[in-house]
This record gives C-alpha cells, sequence and structure tokens, in this order.
C-alpha cells in the first residue's frame, strides 16, 4: 500500500486554481520531489496534504486512512511533520529549545503539570533535552548544542528546522525548499542529510528550486504547471518528458 494516496486533489481561491486535480502515490522509504515554475502550486499542495487548507474537492489517504481536511495537530499525531520555506525558528530561544518544541508537540505536554515541576515532567525534560541533542548531532550541529538561535548562520538554522521536524518523530517529512538561500557546500550538505533522513526510515517530501539536487536526490518527481499535474515519474522519464522541457526544464537545462 503505498503511504501517501492523493486522488483528484483541487483548492480553489477565488478564480484561481491553484491546485487543479491532482493524483499521485507515495511509497514508504523514498525521497519524493515537487517541482514547477513560480506559482505552479507547490506549497499550496503541501498546505494542503499538511493540514493547513481543506481542500475543495479530491481526496488524500495516509497508509490507507482518509485524511482531507483534518487539523495540522491531528496529522502531526499521524506521523506528518514540516519545515517551512520561510524560516519557522524561534530566533530568542537557544538551538536545543527549538529541537525540544518538536519533542513537545509530539508528547503534547501537559502545560499545569510542567508549570508546577512535578518529578516525572523535570525527569521527561531531562531525557527530552537529551534526545533533542542527539538530534542536533544527527543534522551535524553537534557544536552548537548551547548557542542561542539568533547566534547561527542561515545554513545552520535550516538544518536546526529539520532537527525539530524530526523530534516529532515523524514517517512522513515535507521539505518547502531546504535548499534556498544556501551556498553550494550547504546544499550539498542539506543534500547529504535528506538522505540520511530517508534512510532512517523517514519518507521525504520535497518541493525544491534547485534543479540539480531533485535529480540527484529523489527516486520519484511530480511536476506541476498551473496547479495541473505536468508530469510524474523517475528522474530519468521526468527528464525525457517533451512538456516538462518546453514549461520547465528547457529554461533551467
Ligand atoms: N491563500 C491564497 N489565496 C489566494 N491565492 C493563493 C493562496 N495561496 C496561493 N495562492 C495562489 O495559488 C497559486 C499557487 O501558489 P503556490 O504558492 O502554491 O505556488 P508555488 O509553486 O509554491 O510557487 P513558488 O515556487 O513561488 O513558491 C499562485 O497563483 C498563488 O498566488
Amino acid at each position: 500500500m503505498s503511504m501517501l494516496d492523493v486522488q483528484n486533489l483541487s483548492i480553489h481561491f477565488g478564480g484561481v486554481k491553484a491546485v487543479n486535480d491532482v493524483s499521485f502515490k507515495i511509497d514508504p522509504g523514498m525521497i519524493y520531489a515537487v517541482i514547477g515554475p513560480n506559482g505552479a502550486g507547490k506549497t499550496t499542495l503541501f498546505n494542503l496534504i499538511t493540514g493547513v487548507y481543506k481542500p475543495t474537492t479530491g481526496t488524500i489517504k495516509l497508509n490507507g486512512e482518509e485524511i482531507q481536511g483534518k487539523s495540522s495537530d491531528e496529522l502531526a499525531r499521524r506521523g506528518m511533520a514540516r519545515t517551512f520555506q520561510n524560516l519557522q525558528v524561534c530566533m530568542n530561544m537557544s538551538a536545543l529549545e527549538n529541537v525540544m518544541v518538536g519533542a513537545h508537540l509530539r508528547l503534547d505536554r501537559n502545560l499545569i503539570k510542567g508549570a508546577l515541576h512535578l518529578p516525572s515532567i523535570t525527569r521527561r525534560d531531562a531525557a527530552l533535552r537529551e534526545e533533542a541533542a542527539e538530534l542536533m548531532r544527527f543534522v551535524g550541529l553537534g557544536g552548537q548544542i548551547g548557542a542561542r538561535a539568533d547566534s547561527m548562520s542561515y545554513g545552520a538554522l535550516k538544518r536546526l528546522e529539520i532537527a525539530r521536524a524530526l523530534a516529532m518523530q515523524p514517517k512522513l517529512l515535507f521539505l518547502d525548499e531546504p535548499a534556498a538561500g544556501l551556498n553550494h557546500t550547504e546544499t550539498h550538505e542539506i543534500d547529504e542529510l535528506i538522505r540520511k533522513v530517508a534512510e532512517s526510515g523517514v519518507t521525504c517530501v520535497l518541493v525544491e528550486h534547485d534543479m540539480k539536487m531533485v535529480m540527484n536526490l529523489s527516486q520519484r518527481i511530480l511536476v506541476l504547471d498551473y496547479g495541473r499535474k505536468l508530469a510524474e515519474g523517475t528522474r530519468e522519464e521526468v527528464r525525457n518528458n517533451p512538456d516538462v522541457i518546453a514549461a520547465y526544464l528547457g529554461a533551467h537545462a
């Protein structure tokens, strides 16, 4: 069974069909990319799948169960996490605390108990702290565990966001432009990190403009154009698809 099965998904904003009758499936364990020109509907598609928007029509199944229209919180509990096109890091917190936020979201922490500092909560916080530190090491930020977020480079913050999403222990991770704004070396490091995340058993779905990265990393690619599915398949199929070459790759190749 596919992990994610999207069928005939559409959302209309007034007259704009931002996502228009899009269908595709994602198998567990793969790295899957969504590409397309600016305004093609990539972020809107992520927003539909992760519960930010309710679709106008269509179904989304996660492990066989329909999830369209469910809240982002409910979807997080079912194993979905995401990072954002624009960083969503809390700059007045430490790097470690930012990662712990992800773990707290997962555990649906009882705030009143937390405020009372009961021993069980204090013990759990110590465990979460260690778990967050381990995730920071995993994403290559082991040297910055004590750092304040506002002292970190943009490239490090992009990785911190991934660590926070991983703290939710997702089965499916959505990455919206993970390499945006990064230099060549940092892009390569993110590429390696996404590979490592996928190897650890988390299915990864990315929106990305860096075509080299997409072709290097993804097993399958969905191409959107004006909200519609233009093509879907392996990188070779997509690379050789005449519609894709005409509409998109031609301008970037
Ligand atoms: N909340 C909204 N209300 C109205 N129109 C919207 C909304 N969100 C997106 N759109 C429109 O839907 C279309 C698709 O936008 P979207 O941001 O999903 O594209 P994208 O492929 O992610 O683009 P980019 O690569 O520039 O991030 C655009 O025409 C956009 O203006």
